[in-house]
């Protein structure tokens, strides 16, 4: 009898392939996009930063990645959360999305244009000067901006799931070096990317303000899904503790990222 042949070496476990990402355009030009205040230093949003077209190639490409049904097993501390979700560690991603859409410029550069509903630094002549701007950055940011975090999160919600209230926790990150000549920089995480890339029925990011003297009652603030819409908060040990409520009908597709300062 022939003798049995040997089993062959398991193969490496493949590693979970880099998404071959569609490019990021149409985009809408920079000029016409603003970072804009929900509230003031904790919540901001930027309407159409991804276009219509490029939220739909992208659900529709996301759709044909591994997504995952969580809760696996749900760890403890962890929000009670309901959803499919992909997730990868993609510097080059993070940096396309940080440097060839708007958002990179209204962080650094234009964030408190919308402020006051104009750019008021040139109503008396004056310009913020640069040193000055950079410092507010830095005040709202928790440090100078570098880009975002490598860890790309997508969730898909449909009807029936939402992800329960929690706060989100800053991360000790390296980000890797953008050439071969530069070093790898010690950051962390100080706000959250949101990118909506679909419109659905229910399925708003929901934030409750703490209650003051003031205010013992405030009302929570609902950000309803749109198209393209990012929204930035601040987490770590600012986060407003905050939930995304459970989709009623259509699908809410999700891009997540962080802010990422040096640490
Ligand atoms: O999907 C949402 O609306 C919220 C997601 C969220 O809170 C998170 O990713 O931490
Ligand atoms: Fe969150």
């Amino acid at each position: 009898m022939a003798p049995k042949s040997k089993k062959p070496d398991p193969k490496p476990q493949p590693k979970t392939t880099t998404p071959n990402w569609p490019p990021l355009r149409p985009l809408l030009p920079a000029a016409d996009l603003t970072l804009t205040p929900l509230l003031t230093d904790q919540i901001y949003l930027i309407r159409n930063f991804l276009s219509g077209t490029l939220c739909k190639t992208y659900a529709s490409y996301l759709a044909s990645l591994p997504l995952t049904t969580t809760p696996g097993a749900p760890k403890k501390d962890e929000a009670l959360r309901v959803n499919d979700r992909f997730q990868i560690d993609d510097a080059r991603f993070a940096e396309m999305l940080w440097s060839t859409t708007a958002l990179k410029e209204l962080v650094t550069t234009r964030f408190e244009e919308d402020e006051y509903g104009y750019d008021h630094a040139e109503d008396d002549g004056t310009r913020s000067s640069s040193s000055a701007l950079a410092e507010r950055a830095r005040q709202l940011w928790g440090g100078e901006p570098l880009g975002l975090n490598p860890n790309i999160r997508i969730y898909r919600y449909s009807a029936g799931q939402f992800f329960g209230q929690h706060y989100d926790d800053a991360n000790n990150l390296t980000l890797p070096p953008p050439n071969s000549r530069s070093k790898a920089t010690p950051a962390r995480t100080t706000w959250t990317l949101l990118v909506y890339l679909t419109s659905c029925t229910g399925g708003e990011t929901i934030f409750y303000p703490e209650p003051t003297r003031a205010n013992r009652n405030p009302e929570p603030i609902a950000v309803a899904p749109e198209v393209g819409m990012a929204l930035l908060h601040r987490h770590g040990d600012h986060c407003m503790i905050h939930e995304g409520a459970e989709v009623t009908g259509g699908e809410k597709w999700v891009l997540r990222s962080d802010l990422v300062v040096p640490r």
